[in-house]
Order: C-alpha cells, then structure tokens, then sequence
C-alpha cells in the first residue's frame, strides 16, 4: 500500500515541507511521488511569506504573520496540509508514516538514523556546534512526535555526506588531545543537498555518480562550497560548525580567529540567547547571529542587494564573489583539472543570475563561461546548463532538493528504519 512521507526541511531562514506517496510496489531504486510542497521563507526577514503548491494549485508569496521560529512553521504548514481538501492522501494526522527531519549537525552519525530517545539526546549535545540549526530542527521534531506518534521519525543529517573527508584536510593543526578528546575536525554540512547534486549531474550526463567529479556551490542563507571526486565529498568549506567558509544571512563565515578578542572584551562570556539546551558564547552569537549580510546591509535578502547600488550592498556583493571564488580555483586544481560542472545551487545559487555572472567571470581564466541568456533564464527543470557553447568546463545550474533525498532515503533504508524503530523506542 502506498505510505506517505513527509519531508521537514528546516534552514537557518526557512522551513520546507514536501508530502510524498510512495509509488505501489516500491524499491529502493523508487522515486517518490511528490503530492504537495510548502515553504515558509524569510523567518530571519519579516513578515514571513507562504508559498504552496499541488498539482495546478499554488500559492506564490502570500505573507503570514506571527511566524517567529521554525517549530511555528512547521506547525502552521501541518495545518495547512491537513486542511487542504485537495489532498485527501493527508486529511489525517495518522496517515503519515515517516516523517523526516533534516538535521544540520550529525557529529559522527555516517547515515540517517530513526529519533528515539538516544539520539534525540546526542543531537541535544551537538546543538552548542550548529545554533542556528539544531535546536530548532530538534523543536519540530520534539513537536512532530506528539502531533504525529504514528509515524517513524527519521533524522538525516547534513555532515553526513562528508564522512569521506580524509584525515588530512578533515583535521586541524591544533593539539590532538584536545582535539580528538572533544572531537574538534572539520564536518562540514549542506551535504543532503550535496548528495542530491551529484546524482543530479550523475542523472544529466548519464555517468554512474561514481565518475562525478564537480565544483558545487550551495549558496543560502548558509553558504558553502564542496570538492566532490569521484562523487564523494573530497574538502568542503564550513567546519566544526556552519560558521566556517563562505559568510552568509548573518555569518561572518572565516575570519582571522583573534579577530574576536579584539571585537569585544566578552567574547568568551555565555551569550544571552543561551539556554539550559544550548550553551553559546558572545563570540559565538556574533559571528552567528549579528554578521554576514545583515550587519553590512542590514538586511538578509540576498536578492535586495544584488538589485542594489547602494555603497553597502555593492560592497557585500563583492565579498560574497571575492570568497566564492578563493574555492573554485583550490578545488579545481584537487580534482586536477578533471571537472564535470561547477555547480551552482541553493537560494541565491539557483536565483541570483548576477552572482552567477560575477563568480563566472571571476574563474574564466580556468575555462568558465557562461551563455548570458541560459543564464537569466532557468526554467523548472532540475538542471540547467547555462556554459557557453565554446567553453572548456560546463556551469549548471541545480534546483537542488533536499526533502526528495531524504524521501528517496526513506525507500531506500526502509527495511533498516523500521527495525530500527521496532528496536528502539522511537
Ligand atoms: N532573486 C534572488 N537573487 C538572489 N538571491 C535570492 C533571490 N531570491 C531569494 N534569494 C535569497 O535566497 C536566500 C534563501 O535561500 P535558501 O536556500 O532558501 O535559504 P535557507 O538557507 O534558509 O535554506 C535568501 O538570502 C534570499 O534572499
Ligand atoms: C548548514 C546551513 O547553513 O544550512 P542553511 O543554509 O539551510 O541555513
Ligand atoms: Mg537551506
């Protein structure tokens, strides 16, 4: 009998939700079958805004009020699935059967892993490591088991990807007990989105992921850049924690590490927005929470700055390209020249065409161009080559997916999640 799946994005600014039925007779070579997809965006940007579609129905950009958190919108799209009388697949609470969460930090967690009571908790430990992330990923799941005690609660996690880092780029030069006693290496994380590029272009020009070697940008309001050979992570630019690498919404992303104590004298003090869950320091609230963006612009609308010729935003623009492009060209001499694409994906990377253009042109000489009308003009599809007919190395774009990796994940490990489930608690 066909199950349904619910797929729960949570991001720094946004909550995505997609709604799956499993095909009848499904493998794990299955894709699944989307019915709905919701997502409530700019929860760091007010008022937040709605978008909905099923089949020929959608909502575009409708504003909501009094969303503050993602827990809010996650329960308001439930809500809002439920109501829907053109999905009869979901009326009820109990017609789920697994519902997925994205969870940006996973520590040393390889694969997906069902949420009983064990993992909840050491997902609870590792908040203090993502705090944009965790602890409001963990507040829906928190709220999903009491909503939905039916189904299996599956978490997915964004370092995943990166286990196959090797140790000379995952480990920092810093002394190694303390390091390996508190397990301080670089994770790196957007990898459910990584998975899902790579057998995006595997899919596009019919290579096993296996032979995939590509420069891939996921830019949001977290951004990062990943090295994949071979369809594995090779380096990826965050780190320990999502605050490393490129800036975002409100990241400073890399900095020289003294920069802190030079910034304010209480860099090591707890911040005031730490709770009993979650344990930050000042230092760690401003790079997170009051950088990036926000703190040049005063905005985190990527998309209003690039519009803008305003001094700031021209400046923030700029840094943007500037640390995008100091990981194009390092990845691009790891994979020795060999490169399917460079990648560009993400909200910013699947929108702002003139990002695009800037960063192009900013690693032309390695032989990226782009076609300048491909490039404006991305349709729906999952990829779109936007390289200039007579360029050396292709440049796609990918509307990336993550609630469809993680659903496909379902179909794939059901066998192992169930017993999981049936093992555990969950
Ligand atoms: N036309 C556009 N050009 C550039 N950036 C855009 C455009 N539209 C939206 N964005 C930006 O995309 C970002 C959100 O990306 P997304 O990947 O959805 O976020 P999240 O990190 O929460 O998952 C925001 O900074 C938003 O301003
Ligand atoms: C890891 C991360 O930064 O995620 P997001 O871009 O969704 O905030
Ligand atoms: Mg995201």
């Amino acid at each position: 009998m066909p199950e349904i799946i619910l797929s729960i994005n949570a991001g720094s600014s946004s909550v995505k939700i997609s709604v799956y039925k499993s095909p009848n007779h499904a493998t794990p070579d299955s894709t699944p079958i989307q019915l709905a997809e919701a997502s409530i965006e700019g929860l760091t940007a007010p008022p937040a805004t709605l978008k909905y579609s099923r089949g020929d129905k959608s909502i575009k950009g409708e504003e909501i009020q009094d969303i503050k958190s993602q827990e809010d919108a996650f329960r308001y799209i439930l809500d809002h699935l439920t109501k829907d009388d053109g999905l009869p697949e979901l009326a009820r609470h109990e017609d789920i059967h697994f519902a997925c969460h994205r969870v940006v930090h996973g520590g040393d967690y390889p694969h997906s892993q069902v949420i009983d009571k064990e993992t909840f908790h050491h997902i609870e430990e590792l908040s203090d490591l993502a705090p944009l992330h965790n602890a409001p990923a963990l507040s829906i799941v928190e709220a999903s088991s009491k909503i939905l005690p039916g189904a299996i609660n599956v978490a997915y996690f964004d370092s995943a990807f990166h286990a196959t880092i090797p140790d000379y780029i995952h480990t920092y030069p810093i002394d190694q007990t303390v390091a390996k006693k508190n397990k301080l290496r670089k994770y790196g994380f957007h990898g459910i989105s990584y998975d899902f590029i790579t057998h995006a272009v595997g899919t596009y020009l019919s290579k096993p992921t296996s032979d995939v070697n590509i420069i891939a940008l996921h830019l949001g309001s977290g951004a990062s850049a990943c090295c994949i050979k071979a369809g594995k992570s090779l380096d990826t630019s965050m780190g320990l924690t999502p605050l490393a690498g490129l800036p975002g919404a409100t990241r400073s992303g890399s900095i020289d590490p003294s920069l802190m104590f030079h910034f304010t004298h209480s860099a090591g003090k707890p911040s005031r927005s730490s709770s009993e869950k979650m344990h930050i320091t000042e230092a760690e609230e401003i790079l997170n929470k009051k950088s990036g963006w926000k703190s040049l612009t005063g905005t985190t609308d990527f998309g209003q700055i690039s519009g803008s010729e305003r001094a700031e935003d021209v400046l923030a623009f700029k840094i943007f390209v500037d640390r995008i492009v100091n990981y194009v060209a390092p990845y691009f001499t790891k994979l020795n020249g060999e490169v399917d694409a460079l990648v560009f994906a993400g909200g910013i990377g699947e929108r702002g065409a003139k990002l695009r253009t800037a960063v192009v042109d900013g690693v032309k000489c390695l032989g990226f161009a782009l076609d300048g009308e491909k490039n404006e003009g991305s349709g729906d599809e999952v990829v779109t080559d936007i390289s200039k007919k007579d360029a050396r190395y292709k440049t796609l774009i990918i509307k990336t997916d993550e609630q469809l990796q993680m659903a496909k994940g379902v179909l794939i490990d059901r066998e192992r999640l169930e017993r999981e489930k049936g093992a555990g608690s969950g």
